[in-house]
Order: C-alpha cells, then structure tokens, then sequence
C-alpha cells in the first residue's frame, strides 16, 4: 500500500500572506485526514516562510495519521524533531536560501555526519529517511548510513514525463526511479517519494515503482485543490494510488 502523505506549507504560506490565522492549519490538517489523507509532511524552513516551528510542535498533538517532518537537519531543526518526536523525519540538504528543495543528499560525501543524525533520531525511535536523486550510488550510502528509507526525490522525473511525446520518453523518465528502487529494495530501505507529484504522474509513478510505501505531495495537490476542493483531490489521489 502507498501511503498519501499531504504537504501542509503551501496552506501556511496562504495563512502567512494576512498574517492571521486564516486558513486555520490545524483545522486543515485535520479536515485532510478526516477526507482520507494517510499523513501529513511539513517542511520547515529555517526562514519560517510558511510552516513555523510552533506549528510543528502544535500539529503534534492534531495529526493521528503518520506525522512527516522534513528538513535540513541544522542544531535548531534536530531539536525541533526530538521535541516533538514525529513518525518519521525526512533529511533534505537544503541551502538556507533554496526557493523549494532542488537535489538530494551525497550520501557519500556526508557519510559521517548523516549516520550521527540518524542513530540519534533512531534511538529516539523517530523512523528516518534520507532526500535522494534516483542514483544507486547515493541509495547504496543511504543504507550504509543506518536509514530506514530513501525518499527519491522525483523532480526530473515530473519534468520528464511531462514533456513526454510517446510511451518510450515516459518509461525513459521513470528508468532511474525503477533502478534506485530495485537497489534500496535489496538493500533493505523503504521507498518514499515526492516533490512535483500531481494528479497527472502519479499513476504512472505508483505502477511503475514497486514497494512503494509513501508519497508526500503538497504543491500540485493544493494547485488541484483549488479547481476540485480539497476532499475531492484528497480521494482522486487515494484512487490513483490503489
Ligand atoms: C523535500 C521536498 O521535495 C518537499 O518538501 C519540498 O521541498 C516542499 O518544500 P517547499 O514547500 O518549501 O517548496
Ligand atoms: N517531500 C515532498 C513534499 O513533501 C512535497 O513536495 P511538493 O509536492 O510540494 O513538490
């Protein structure tokens, strides 16, 4: 089964645009699970330009579905996620100034300090997943550095398929994705996945990716929603993923 986890920001980002309260993001985040959602995923930024830190905490005690937390994983960002103690914590190398997230992690390279972060949120039974390009090396040092999964970051694929003329461009963009996946199979890692999944890919995504356990999708889900509301896009995509 392919579990919907929802990407709240972009409801922070509307509420943070009146500086009010309005759209409520607890209510939301409620309201998502309610219309059938199987997670929620924020991703703070170190700016807080949409999802804050006290909304991390504050959503800890309204979401009973999985709770996701995304992030950098910075002094302020580690303790935020041992404080509120998520479902699962999703490392992304974001620079401090990346407009949305644009690449995984060298997994190699990082190799010493990702497998300190990660034996600390595991001890603190936080399951834990690692940002990744869809390169069998990069999933290969995602196993040895202890995670429990592997989100494939999907961003070449959404743009690949979307510019497909024939069904050979599409199975040409979701090759690397079928590849890292057969690895982090072998090797014992969960497979996630998100960033540019819309309505339109997921099918696709889903048929074509075996053991796929999660997909956090926010930014195209919440485009959709304004056309179709938020329940129904909510239950398009739990229809699409079956
Ligand atoms: C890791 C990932 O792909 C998503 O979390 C994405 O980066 C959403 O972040 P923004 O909403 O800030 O673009
Ligand atoms: N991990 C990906 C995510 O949470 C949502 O990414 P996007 O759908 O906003 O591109």
């Amino acid at each position: 089964m392919t579990k919907l986890s929802v990407n709240i920001n972009k409801i922070a980002t509307l509420r943070n645009a009146r500086g009010g309260n309005v759209p409520n993001l607890l209510v939301v985040a409620k309201d998502i699970e309610d219309f059938g959602a199987q997670g929620i995923t924020i991703h703070p930024r170190p700016d807080e330009r949409h999802i804050r830190y006290a909304d991390a905490r504050e959503l800890k005690d309204t979401v009973m579905t999985e709770y996701n937390i995304e992030g950098n994983p910075n002094k302020n960002f580690i303790a935020l996620v041992l404080d509120v103690k998520p479902t699962q914590v999703t490392l992304v190398p974001d620079a401090e100034d990346a407009i949305t997230s644009n690449a995984g992690w060298n997994t190699i390279k990082h190799h010493d300090f990702l497998k300190d972060v990660i034996k600390t949120f595991k001890e603190n039974g936080i399951r834990t997943s690692i940002f990744v390009d869809p390169d069998t090396a990069m999933v290969e040092g995602a196993a040895k550095v202890g995670a429990d999964r592997i989100e494939l970051y999907t961003e070449s694929f959404a743009h690949n398929y979307g510019i497909a003329k024939n069904l050979e461009d599409k199975n040409a963009a979701i090759q690397p994705f079928i590849d890292a996946a057969k690895t982090a199979t072998k090797l014992g890692l969960g497979i996630n996945a998100g960033h540019d999944l819309s309505l339109d890919n997921i099918k696709f995504f889903k048929e074509n990716i075996p053991n796929l356990l999660e997909v956090s999708i926010g930014h195209a889900l919440i485009c959709e929603a304004l056309y179709f509301g938020l329940d129904n896009v909510v239950n398009m995509y739990l229809h699409k993923l079956k």
